[in-house]
């Protein structure tokens, strides 16, 4: 009887004792990392990894409630060997990061961490090929960074089949091959540029911007230029099953296809070209009605040459054409005929007409800006107002210098910015990057010139009214002046409601009730654009509507999750001993988002707390990238400066999750 109930006994015991001595059967998290951190080399930041019952304020860790979560070893000189076995029994750990620091060798076995949410392997000099099935099973990963490695090879199916990745980063390494067809076609960050990659995009990635794709010489397809099919050349994946005779007749009949469909575009491009060149020669008399909208003298006007450059000169003095008026008394060192006679560049294209360029000679250079859409106010209001304008003196607001009258159409005459606009220099890859010194200067000028127009304006609710980055022009010194200001009483109000920035604010786009904290919300979203570096969406002009709230939701998105240093941009990622102070600004830029009329910051708060901040953060300050929590808790020392994000419901009622 007894020797039957034995087993039982056994079984009994072994598990009691289970459940009262785990460490017995396996190590603390603690114990494991200490482990971990026995594989790594030049491990002294790493030195605090000593007593447990403090882990979350060892250096690196991610903690939410106490409770760890994720590493973040950046930035600290580390090498070695990053053991996944160890790693492996870090039962919560979901993210894992080591950017910035000097691992090499082939990437590790990664793919046992199936809980992993996020891998960032980004600025080491990790090489090689990763295998095909390096990320099999990650189900769970939403973003990986490798860029700024040396892997080669093409890049792995199994990182194309992750159905939950939002953020993808393979720059400057040297993937070479075709780009997969990815199963995730929404991203939220996708950058594939400076490598060896080949062939074509595939569709599915087409709406990517251009420069996730620059850099690979042999990469073709929207949106780069398109393909030219030859048929040596094969466009499919060179690890695709071998072409079956069916396979082959298909791509004859395509190949028969394509080169018909190349033929026709040939000959209607012929046909384009000879049209073009016939009205080019009509045009070469009409050049100059497009830019003053004036009768034209034949013998005087000259066509665009091929630089863009353009001469300005024509009757345009002619009496009933309008004339030149100068707002500002220190420039009167150039007149209507010297402005006429410059020769000119267009800038750019708007949405109220193109701006120039004119070199004045012996003159300065100034700025035209052609404006349409503002034929409903009477000469002498216009007059008034561009006087007030023309007053207005702030080392932060681009000078007026003059304007040109007609009923249908103005001219306003602005100084020209050595450095173009703070646009072309976030967006543009113009070679020029803006570290995080520069940024914070801009932003301070930018919200001190915003301030000015607050005060010369109390009556009106959006004394600047198109508040953007493409407004924003730099001088030889960086310093910002902001442009465009103060026009929106002049404005047709259809105009005004489908292209002007304060237009785009969630007052106005759902409740048409512009107030005095509108203007502030293109402050945020300035701001959240100027440390993300990503282009708010609403920017572009594809007609009426549209919000500018893309920017703040996705911002709320990655914060609401656990990775907010992932919303800095790249180029000031790297910022040493400011990334609390960046923090703030994020505070700032998010509070001056908040839908919430109510709660958000107004023009004075917004500039108090902006001129606050500074480059470095102060040395009791200890910061690492951080959670939502430590958003909420570190980097500001004000109580009263509460925070909070857009609530869910704010974003229920626009049906706006991008998550
Ligand atoms: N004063 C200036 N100095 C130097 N560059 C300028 C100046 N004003 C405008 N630009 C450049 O000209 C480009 C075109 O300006 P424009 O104002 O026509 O377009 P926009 O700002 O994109 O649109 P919008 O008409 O909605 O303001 C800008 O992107 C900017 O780079």
């Amino acid at each position: 009887m007894m020797a039957h109930k034995k087993p039982f006994f056994y079984i009994f015991t072994f598990f009691m004792l289970s459940i009262c001595f785990v460490p017995i059967f396996g190590d603390t998290n603690g114990q494991i990392l200490i482990r971990f951190k026995g594989f790594l080399s030049n491990n002294n930041a790493l030195n605090n990894w000593v007593d447990e019952s403090n882990l979350c304020n060892w250096s690196g860790l991610l903690c939410t409630n106490n409770n760890f979560y994720g590493l973040r070893l950046e930035n600290m000189g580390l090498g070695g060997k990053i053991d996944v076995d160890t790693l492996f029994e870090l039962t919560n750990l979901v993210s894992f990061s080591v950017m910035n620091n000097s691992f090499e060798g082939p990437m590790p076995e990664f793919k046992k961490l199936v809980k992993l949410r996020g891998l960032f392997l980004s600025n080491n000099k990790f090489s090689g090929e990763i295998l095909d099935n390096g990320f099999e099973g990650m189900v769970n990963l939403k973003r990986v960074f490798l860029a700024g490695n040396e892997f080669n090879g093409h890049i792995p199916f199994s990182l194309a089949s992750l159905t939950r990745l939002l953020d993808l980063d393979l720059h400057d390494n040297s993937f070479g091959g075709n780009i997969p067809e990815f199963q995730q076609n929404v991203f939220r960050f996708f950058d594939l540029s400076n490598n060896q990659l080949e062939g074509q995009i595939p569709i599915s990635l087409s709406n990517e911007p251009l420069t996730s794709f620059s850099g690979n010489k042999g990469l073709c397809g929207k949106p780069l230029n398109p393909c030219n099919i030859s048929p040596t050349k094969s466009i499919v994946h060179p690890n695709s099953p071998p072409s079956t005779q069916g396979n082959r007749n298909k791509h004859k009949r395509l190949l028969r296809v394509l080169i018909v469909v190349l033929a026709i575009v040939l000959l209607a491009s012929i046909v384009a070209l000879l049209f073009i060149q016939s009205r080019r020669r009509r045009r070469s008399v009409k050049q100059l009605k497009p830019i003053l909208g004036l009768q034209q003298n034949s013998q005087k006007t000259q066509s665009f040459k091929e630089t863009q450059s353009i001469d300005l000169a024509g009757d345009f003095s002619k009496g009933e054409n309008g004339e030149l008026n100068f707002v500002r008394e220190d420039r009167g060192s150039f007149d209507l005929q010297d402005l006429l006679r410059a020769s000119a560049e267009v800038l750019g294209s708007g949405s109220f007409g193109s701006t120039y360029k004119a070199m004045i000679s012996n003159g300065p250079i100034v700025v035209v800006k052609r404006f349409r859409h503002m034929n409903n106010v009477g000469k002498n209001e216009f007059f008034e107002h561009m006087e007030k304008l023309g007053s207005l003196k702030h080392p932060n607001l681009l000078p007026l210098v003059a304007f040109y009258y007609k009923k249908e159409e103005k001219f306003l005459v602005y100084d020209y910015g050595e450095n173009g606009s703070l646009a072309s220099h976030l967006h543009g890859r113009n070679g020029i990057v803006l570290n995080w010194s520069t940024r914070l200067k801009i932003i301070k000028g930018v919200a001190r010139g915003l301030s000015h127009l607050y005060e010369e304006f109390p009556k009106q609710n959006l004394p600047h009214g198109h508040l953007k980055s493409s407004n924003v022009i730099l001088n030889n010194s960086f310093e910002p002046l902001l442009t465009e200001y103060g026009l929106i009483p002049m404005t047709n109000k259809n105009h005004a409601q489908q292209f002007m920035a304060s237009y785009k604010s969630p007052e106005v786009t759902h409740f048409d009730r512009p107030n005095g904290k509108t203007d502030i919300w293109c402050l945020g979203i300035l701001i959240l654009e100027l440390l993300t570096g990503k282009f708010p969406s609403n920017y572009l002009r594809h007609g009426k509507g549209g919000e500018s709230s893309d920017l703040a939701t996705w911002v709320n998105t990655v914060v609401r999750e656990e990775w907010t240093g992932e919303v800095f941009d790249k180029d000031i990622m790297g910022t040493r001993n400011g990334e609390g102070e960046m923090l703030k600004l994020l505070r700032i830029g998010m509070f001056c988002c908040e839908w919430s009329v109510e709660r958000r910051l107004d023009w004075k708060d917004a500039l108090a707390k902006i001129e606050e901040l500074k480059e470095k953060d102060s040395e009791d300050e200890s910061f690492s990238y951080v959670s939502e929590g430590d958003l909420y808790s570190k980097g500001v020392t004000d109580d009263d400066f509460s925070f909070s994000v857009v609530t869910d419901s704010h974003v229920d009622k626009i049906g706006n999750v991008t998550d």
